[in-house]
């Protein structure tokens, strides 16, 4: 089994492409975050901001190109124009170094917000359900939500669900947390709730992947900023150059006409 390096980056992608039929979604994406590292993920819609998440945790999978986590090869570009995933236990494996976030939140309906955190760390870690559970009491109470922990989905609020969400990705213990807008599904109001667990988690030198078109997330709180157009990253800089610079105010723009 491969040994994580501490030096690794916690993501690695190199050369990733991936079509839909004759839709040619990413064309050839690079992209390094290293540990500690929040990068935020900007573009217009259709511009493969979720597919190249979704492709980073297996929820799809690529067409050419090599993908690391944490130092663990994930997919591996075979040089003849394909890709070799390992053996799925290895997969799986990998998997868990990320923890995803979605725009819908996702949650369990038929389970109390406790049973969402606990179920896959007993199902998919084997942990016990003793510590299961004072873990997720832990996370529950460091987004704010330690007393909702018998309630079920429905009675809470959509910033409510989404600090659930977040408690439940940290309940893998991920070294990497994922988020597809994780915001936009959100009224206005209920934002500032999500966006300030995320800033904790930042503080806290979560490593964080966020596509996200909340400029103020990205001013913030995130180090890097990466614009992606067609499939492609076509800017990557560190997120004070990006908003230094006056063409950002088009990008924002860009972004306003898109929503
Ligand atoms: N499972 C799928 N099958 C076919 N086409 C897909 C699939 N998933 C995404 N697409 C298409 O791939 C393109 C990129 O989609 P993607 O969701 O990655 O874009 P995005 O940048 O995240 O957009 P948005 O900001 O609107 O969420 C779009 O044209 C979309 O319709």
């Amino acid at each position: 089994m491969p040994e994580t390096s501490v030096d690794s980056p916690m993501i690695n992608a190199i050369g990733v492409h991936k079509r839909f039929g004759a839709l040619e979604v990413l064309r050839g994406v690079d992209l390094t975050v290293q540990r500690g590292e929040v990068v935020a993920v900007l573009g217009a819609s259709g511009s493969g901001k979720s597919t190249l998440l979704r492709c980073l945790n297996h929820l799809e999978t690529v067409d050419r190109g090599t993908i690391q986590i944490a130092g663990d090869t994930l997919v591996a570009d075979d040089g003849q124009g394909g890709v070799r995933y390992p053996a799925d236990a290895e997969v799986r494996r990998v998997c868990r170094h990320t923890g995803m976030v979605f725009q819908h939140f996702n949650l369990f309906p038929h389970l109390t917000v406790l049973q969402n955190l606990i179920e896959a760390p007993i199902t998919v870690k084997k942990m016990p359900r003793g510590e299961a559970t004072a873990l997720a009491e832990r996370l529950l109470a460091k987004v704010g939500l330690a007393d909702k922990r018998d309630a079920y989905p429905n009675r809470l609020s959509g910033g409510q669900k989404q600090r659930v969400a977040i408690a439940r990705a940290l309940a893998m213990q991920p070294e990497v947390l994922l988020f597809d807008e994780p915001t936009s599904a959100l009224d206005p109001e209920l934002t500032g709730e999500v966006l300030r667990t995320m800033r904790e988690l930042a503080q806290e030198r979560m490593t964080m992947l966020v596509v996200t078109h909340e400029m103020a997330f990205a001013r913030e709180v995130a180090h890097r900023v990466v614009f992606m157009d067609g499939g492609q990253i076509v800017e990557d800089r560190p997120a004070k150059d990006f908003f230094a610079d006056p063409r950002h105010e088009r990008a924002r723009a860009f972004l306003e006409h898109m929503l």
